[in-house]
């Protein structure tokens, strides 16, 4: 009898199946690659990841953003380009790579390219695979789409420590993964979890961002602690990580979101003024470790 090996089924001594090796050869074009994740859902972390790619383009870097959340991909909606034409380009070995839509949002930043299962499919339409196929298709979005050269690849996660999570880390080598919490207790448990799991994949720089820290009252204008005070900073402390800073709750930030309008670029809004920060604390950071590589 003979066995045949499937061309994707990746065996030690057979070499890498074409779409690993594809993902390999454009991981090298990757400057810094950075995770954003956390253990509970709802907690802002596609906020946060379109707001950091968005601050980071907005100092001159080229960024791109992966939307891993298959299930719930919504970062192509908060960057304005939910409508886009996805185009492909065929290969002469018969592969197609797919041109990621960009926004420069009318040349304030670098154009940023977004590719998320968002685009694929209708926005009403669920997506219902099982996780082989959901592993398949997060390694197309990252080894079949014309991503070239990027200061920044920013992933963003679906919420938990799952499958999705597990392909990404053991696919590509991370820099850093940035933790999302908000300062409720239930919300620091679970976002514990997801520190562990990026110590336990080993990726270099582990940082937590606090959202939703707290609201300014549009009438007062006093600071009002809605879930606690202080949470993600403990967790980080205790966990031994990196806390880059708290971004308030931002009445515009919800609706410049559902706008495709990343908050950050409303420049005097406080919570823009926090994540143009973060993100250079994180540029400082990734750098500080690539010297000592
Ligand atoms: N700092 C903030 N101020 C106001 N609204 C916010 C803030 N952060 C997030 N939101 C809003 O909260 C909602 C959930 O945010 P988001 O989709 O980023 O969360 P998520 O953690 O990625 O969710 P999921 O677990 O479904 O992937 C969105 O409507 C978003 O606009």
């Amino acid at each position: 009898m003979t066995i045949k090996t499937p061309p994707s089924f990746n065996v030690p001594g057979l070499g890498v199946d074409p779409l690993t090796q594809r993902i390999k050869e454009k991981e090298k074009q990757w400057k810094y690659k950075v995770a954003v994740l956390s253990g509970k859902g709802g907690v802002g972390k596609s906020t946060v990841a379109v707001n950091l790619a968005t601050a980071l383009a907005k100092q001159g870097y080229f960024v791109g953003i992966l939307d891993a959340d298959v299930h719930g991909p919504n970062v192509a909606k908060m960057l304005g380009v939910e409508n886009a034409e996805v185009l492909a380009e065929e290969f002469e070995d018969g592969h197609f790579e797919m041109i990621p839509p960009m926004n420069d949002f009318l040349g304030q930043t670098t154009p940023i390219k977004v590719m998320s299962m968002g685009l694929m499919v209708p926005e009403d339409q669920p997506i219902i695979w099982r996780g082989s196929l959901v592993t398949k298709a997060i390694k197309q979005l990252l080894g079949d789409v014309k991503w070239g050269s990027l200061d920044f690849m920013i992933v963003d996660f679906p919420p938990g420590t799952g499958d999705q999570i597990l392909t990404v880390t053991q696919t590509i080598q991370l820099d850093a993964a940035i933790i999302v919490t908000t300062p409720q207790e239930v919300a620091l448990l679970d976002t514990g979890k997801a520190v562990n799991m990026m110590k336990q994949m080993n990726v270099p720089y582990i940082a937590v961002i606090e959202n939703m820290s707290y609201l300014i009252c549009p009438h007062c204008g006093n600071k009002i602690d809605l879930f606690g005070e202080g949470g993600g900073e403990k967790l980080a402390k205790k966990e031994g990580v990196d806390f880059l800073g708290k971004v308030p709750i931002d009445l515009k930030a919800r609706e410049a979101s559902d706008n495709g309008i990343p908050i950050v670029l409303y420049e005097d809004t406080p919570a823009a003024k926090e994540f143009m920060e973060i993100a250079q604390k994180l540029v400082t950071k990734l750098e500080e470790l690539k010297k000592k590589e």
